[in-house]
């Protein structure tokens, strides 16, 4: 099991925001995060890896150390600062810093090309991060999570600003990451995405589960209805299902 939370419950300036979540995450797994805006899916990667102290409840990555933890996950977060002005490939290789030695072993330059290679950044890598458009910024932060080769990826919004041939390409690479025996937590809003790429969904509204299945099970319109106060139509198509919020 790479990700066990148990009864976790979040308080956020004395109110809470996550209530009583029970969530177990294994190897194989895409798991698409979705849920209204502010209903706590940020909230629970951040406390699921213990970033944020928890009213009550336990996470197994919470009760590692800070090294041990940075080996068994990565962790994109929501907001995509770039701090320095460094180059792409240099940024990529923070990915590699839990790992002995880190930046210059022969598997540290393997990881950090494959990751590269994977968000098709090769000819952006020796450019300043700084001064690349949203969506590139955007995935080197994913490349840098991917050099991690961390067991789990846990991350928050990761297509957001991605154009839709990126959006797919980025799913596809997190899909074929599960398949290779890795377990992904991807908060995202296109349901249409979740739908097709994700082996599991899980519905967060306020701060509670209240689903957790298949994509096909979780994405009803009752349940659609609850979480985001929409009817939504679903059009089955040889691509998988469109979902048109009406
Ligand atoms: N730093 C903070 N201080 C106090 N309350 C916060 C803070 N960050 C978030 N919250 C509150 O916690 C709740 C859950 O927020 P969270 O960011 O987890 O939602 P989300 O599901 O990730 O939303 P989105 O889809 O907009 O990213 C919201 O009501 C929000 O207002």
């Amino acid at each position: 099991m790479l990700m066990r939370l148990q009864n976790m419950t979040v308080s956020r300036r004395k109110r809470p925001v996550l209530n009583d979540v029970n969530l177990t995450l294994d190897r194989h797994e895409l798991v698409g995060l979705i849920g209204a805006n502010g209903a706590g899916k940020s909230t629970l990667m951040e406390a699921a890896l213990g970033l944020l102290p928890t009213a009550a409840g336990h996470s197994n990555l919470a009760q590692m150390n800070a090294s041990e933890r940075a080996r068994n996950a990565a962790y994109l977060p929501q907001s995509r600062e770039i701090a320095w002005p460094v180059s792409v490939e240099d940024l990529v290789a923070l990915g590699r810093i839990p790992w002995p030695g880190s930046g210059t072993a022969i598997s540290d330059r393997a990881a950090i090309d494959a990751a590269i290679a994977r968000m098709q950044l090769q000819t952006h890598r020796k450019r300043t991060a700084l001064r690349l458009s949203g969506g590139e910024q955007s995935r080197v932060l994913i490349a840098r999570a991917l050099a991690q080769e961390t067991p789990l990826v846990i991350a928050d919004e990761p297509i957001a600003g991605l154009d839709p041939a990126q959006q797919l390409a980025c799913m596809r690479i997190f899909r074929e990451l599960a398949d290779e025996g890795h377990g992904l937590l991807v908060s995202i809003h296109d349901l249409g995405l979740a739908a097709r790429f994700c082996t599991r969904l899980i519905l967060l509204s306020e701060g509670r589960i209240i689903a957790d299945g298949t994509p096909h099970e979780v994405l009803r319109d009752d349940l659609m209805q609850r979480a985001f106060k929409m009817r939504t139509q679903r059009i089955e198509t040889t691509h998988g299902p469109i979902i048109i919020p009406i």
